[in-house]
């Protein structure tokens, strides 16, 4: 076990941040942390790296008690802090290798990890930029090649991929899974669900201090009611008819979206054909009808109450 976490409590005066949280970690996996705004990401974060003090409970990094003081295990973290920390005054390549040296004494080694970390975010064409000259993006990457330079086993990243463009968000992506094929076991908090479905082995979704639930992404949609969600868009439709609509079997739900109906269907067999057959024996007319798998979004609303991006 990599990170161990038990009945983690941590308060803001009256305010509960943390409520008996538990997460654990094992060595080779993209965990996905996710939860709404103010659940309690970041304050778990630095309550594992120890850059805070907590009310309660356990912490235990690569098998040992986590401590201020515990400099052997924090050498082996790497850290991608949501804001952007690095250092105005020097460039590119003194950022990366300020950081780098935290770690590595090695002068040799120190260079080659700092030029292999330049590499892997591909800021050669920058290295003596001042980092107020690059844009969001790079700027980005460069927070990214601060926190991995010394090639850490464990690598916390939070948030990496907020007010980017889309080729750095790939290129983000892409990167992360490649520090984890290299062996570096990765702590993620996103946002973004879907970044989170594409490179995420198992996800944790917290709210309000607690974790909720675990899993893999399809485990976590086997957990909700909803198993199915068929949109469709009905010519002149009337109130009484989608009233009806739900004596179809297996209809949990049905939702209006602008013109948009969503029929939610829990776990059942034949729900188009069904869905078909009812249309036919009233004569509805409709110009749209798909049939949709629930998504992580589904899970997160049906789990919280409310979306990640509320
Ligand atoms: N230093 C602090 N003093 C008082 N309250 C705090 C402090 N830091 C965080 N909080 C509160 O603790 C709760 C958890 O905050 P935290 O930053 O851990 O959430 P988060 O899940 O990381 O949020 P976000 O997704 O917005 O970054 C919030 O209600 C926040 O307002």
């Amino acid at each position: 076990m990599i990170v161990k976490v038990k009945n983690l409590v941590k308060r803001y005066k009256e305010l509960i941040a943390l409520d008996h949280f538990n997460m654990e970690v094992e060595e080779g996996e993209i965990l996905g942390l996710l939860g709404p705004n103010g659940c309690g990401k970041t304050t778990a974060i630095n309550s594992i790296l120890s850059l805070l003090n907590f009310d309660k409970g356990e912490i235990e990094v690569f098998g040992k008690k986590m401590t201020p003081n515990s400099y052997d295990i924090k050498r082996k973290i790497g850290v991608v802090p949501q804001e952007v920390s690095v250092f105005e005054n020097l460039t590119v390549k003194e950022n990366i290798d300020y950081f780098c040296g935290l770690y590595v004494d090695d002068k040799n080694l120190r260079k080659q990890y700092v030029e292999e970390a330049i590499d892997f975010v591909d800021l050669n064409n920058y290295i003596k930029f001042y980092p107020k000259k690059l844009s969001g993006g790079l700027k980005r990457r460069l927070n990214i090649a601060c926190g991995i330079a010394h090639k850490p086993k464990l690598i916390f990243l939070d948030e990496p991929t907020v007010a980017v463009d889309a080729q750095s968000r790939n290129f983000i992506l892409n990167g992360i899974r490649e520090l984890n094929k290299e062996g570096s076991t990765i702590i993620y908090t996103t946002h973004y669900l879907e970044e989170a479905e594409m490179i995420c082995s198992r996800i944790i979704i917290m709210d309000k201090g607690k974790d909720l639930v675990s899993g893999t992404t399809e485990e976590l949609k086997a957990m909700i009611t909803t198993s199915e969600k068929i949109v469709a868009e009905f010519l002149n439709i009337q109130d009484e008819t989608i009233e009806k609509m739900k004596s179809i079997p297996h209809v949990i739900d049905i939702e209006k979206d602008g013109k948009d109906c969503i029929i939610k269907f829990e776990n059942g067999t034949n729900n188009l054909t069904n869905l078909l057959e009812f249309i036919k024996e009233n004569n509805l007319a409709y110009t749209k009808l798909h049939s949709q798998l629930p998504t992580l979004n589904d899970v997160f609303l049906e789990l919280t109450g409310k979306g990640l991006r509320d």
